[in-house]
């Protein structure tokens, strides 16, 4: 019984990785149970190779994988396209293996397989291994440790480094289309008073009472609010002139007036900030290092010249 062909086809069948074996021209010669359930389970909806297999055909000994592979490419799958280069690789040009990660969505859920094709010598025959294994749960966590690594864990608002990524996009968007970016830096005045005051954990309650105000000035998926050190804030707005940003910054000087949060320093009773805002329309000649030097420049004014205000 252990030697037999039925021992190890029962193997075959209780593993999870979903095995295909095809011969040099890509004709499948046996697929285990779990790739039949698999494509199964992929019918219809979404465009990965493993789904448009199962739509091509509904048994598959006799299929040919490569075929499937180029019907996917040229539904625009490019996906299919990299399984089909990367397998012919092992066939024709002798690679040792291909091993590739790629989505496999459904409209309910996010799913990603691995892909491995290993060559197979076999009584003077060539075959070759393909194997895929979900890995959806490792996918899901690096997405999590990602999403987390561009959030800021006070305030949970994007950080620095989610901004840096979220100008370059746009600023690279508006170059193209010719569009203005408004950028403002605001920075809290005289927060070490305020911190030396009424201690470090009101400075904290503060800092996410302010952040989550300046959120509500952001409302489009071309703008963003991030922390972008302890007391600075920056808001970016896409295809936006500097005639509305300054209008939303004069308004919320006015919303952190009426907050009335206590910090006696030389400019009032209560807490204020600074703000440097500046209105560029970028061209291939310029980065958006440029912005935000202009946008700290005008900060730097504010400051000089009394705080409280938007100088632009
Ligand atoms: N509570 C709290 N304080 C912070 C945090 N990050 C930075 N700070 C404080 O922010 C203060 C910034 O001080 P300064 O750079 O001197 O600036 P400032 O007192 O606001 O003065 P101006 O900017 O010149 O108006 C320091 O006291 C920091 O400790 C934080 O996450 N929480």
């Amino acid at each position: 019984m252990d030697q037999s062909y039925e021992f190890l086809s029962f193997v075959l069948d209780a593993i999870t990785e979903s095995i295909v074996v095809i011969d040099p021209l890509g004709e499948i010669k046996y697929v285990n149970r779990s790739w039949s359930q698999f494509g199964q389970s992929n019918s219809g909806t979404d465009t990965s190779i493993t789904s448009n297999a199962q739509n091509a055909c509904q048994t598959w000994i006799g299929m040919n994988y490569l075929d499937v592979c180029d019907n996917a490419a040229a539904m625009g799958d490019e996906f299919g396209s990299v399984a089909g280069k990367g397998i012919r690789g092992v066939i024709s040009e002798g690679e040792d293996t291909f091993y590739f990660e790629y989505p496999c969505h459904s409209p309910n859920e996010k799913r990603w397989f691995t892909m491995r094709v290993t060559p197979l010598h076999l009584e003077c025959l060539n075959y070759f291994v393909i194997s895929h294994q979900d890995i959806t749960d490792r996918k899901l966590a690096e997405e999590k440790v990602m999403s987390l690594a561009k959030m800021d864990g006070l305030i949970n608002i994007p950080n620095r480094r989610a901004f840096d990524e979220f100008l370059a996009d746009e600023w690279q968007r508006c170059t193209r289309l010719k569009k203005p970016i408004s950028l403002a830096i605001i920075d809290i005045d005289h927060f070490k008073t305020l911190n030396d005051t009424y201690g470090h954990q009101k400075g904290d309650e503060c800092l996410i009472a302010l952040g989550t105000l300046f959120q509500t000035y952001v409302k489009r998926p071309s703008d963003l609010c991030a922390r972008y050190g302890g007391e600075e804030f920056i808001l970016v707005w896409g295809d936006t002139l500097m005639s509305h940003s300054l209008k939303l910054m004069n308004d919320l000087l006015q919303k952190i007036d009426s907050l009335k949060i206590p910090n006696s320093d030389d400019i009032s009773n209560y807490l204020t900030v600074s703000i440097g805002l500046t209105e560029i329309t970028p061209t291939t000649s310029m980065s958006e290092v440029d912005i935000i030097a202009q946008a700290d420049r005008m900060l730097y004014e504010a400051k000089r010249t009394g705080r409280n205000k938007v100088v632009y």
